[in-house]
């Protein structure tokens, strides 16, 4: 079992799909020096094994059988985060609208999240470890994944946002129509909250950031106010605490003196 490193920040970035999680996420942990864990892409990565393998994404029973068969491996520098499946980059096949389309059914599959929620926990961990933390992106992450995580945040953003966000990166690629774009973000949307495990929700806990109406840039500099705070509130609280202790000290040490002192006294 790995320990955290006092300092280490854990941060759970949750919301729908186009919301900016992860270029937020990436962002963020870019300028906090922390690692970033996209696990979307995880559950692209294990999609796309099952597409490449024969298995069929609508079989719930076919999926838990073969799901601890691929061996994902994510890299979590947020300058260069990598997926690879069985050694090889998946980066870009993760990417296509056939794993895109098909990634809601294959995460439903409770043996699929458990081994993928191992996984994610297991990375966290050792970021926690090793390095000054991580933020993780997601769906269930502060509700399932890390719900001790030291901050989260959910965002939203209206459908037609996130439509024109999505459309605008599609644009002389697939030439995707804004109004299926958005079809196509409702219906993943629906699919991820409505399933029975770990569906996308947001944690009790968790500051909720509409983005609607902010840039990129301003999304990312709440975020990284708010971990900011976070650090500088368990930073004082350490600090009292410390001061406390040592305020104990001296006050036992205080009290032996006097005991000492009437031993002294009763002695002469
Ligand atoms: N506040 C914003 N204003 C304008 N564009 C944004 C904003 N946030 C993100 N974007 C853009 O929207 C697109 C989707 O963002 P991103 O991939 O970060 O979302 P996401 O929530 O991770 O989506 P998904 O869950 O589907 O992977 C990207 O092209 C990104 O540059
Ligand atoms: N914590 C998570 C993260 C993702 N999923 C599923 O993966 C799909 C792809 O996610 P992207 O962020 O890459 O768009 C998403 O639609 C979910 O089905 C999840 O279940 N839990």
């Amino acid at each position: 079992m790995e320990t955290a490193a006092p300092s280490a920040v854990i941060v759970a970035i949750d919301g729908p799909s186009g919301t900016g999680k992860s270029s937020t996420s990436k962002a963020v942990a870019a300028k906090l020096g922390l690692r970033y864990l996209d696990t979307g892409a995880q559950y692209r990565a294990i999609t796309w094994w099952m597409i490449t393998n024969g298995v069929d994404t609508d079989d719930p029973q076919a999926i838990a059988l073969a799901a601890g068969k691929p061996a994902i491996v994510s890299g979590t520098d947020p300058a260069a985060p990598t997926i690879t499946v069985d050694g090889l980059d998946a980066s870009g096949p993760i990417r296509t609208q056939e794993v895109t389309s098909k990634v809601s059914a294959v995460s439903a599959v409770p043996e699929v999240r458990t081994l993928i929620t191992d996984l994610q926990r297991s990375i966290a961990a050792e970021a926690a470890a090793e390095a000054d933390g991580i933020v993780v992106e997601g769906r269930d992450i502060g509700t399932t994944v890390l719900p001790d995580a030291d901050l989260k945040i959910f965002l939203t953003a209206s459908a037609e946002a996130r439509a024109a966000r999505r459309s605008g990166e599609l644009r002389g690629k697939e030439a995707a129509d804004l109004a299926a774009t958005r079809e196509a973000l409702i219906k993943r949307d629906a699919a991820d909250s409505g399933r029975k495990t770990s569906p996308l929700a947001k944690a009790g806990d968790a500051v909720e950031v509409d983005t609607t109406e902010l840039t990129l840039d301003q999304v990312i500099e709440c975020v990284v106010t708010l971990v900011e705070e976070r650090r500088s509130r368990d930073a004082a609280q350490v600090e009292g605490s410390e001061r406390g202790t040592s305020e104990e000290h001296s006050a036992g040490a205080e009290s032996r003196r006097s005991a000492t002192d009437s031993t002294e006294r009763r002695a002469k």
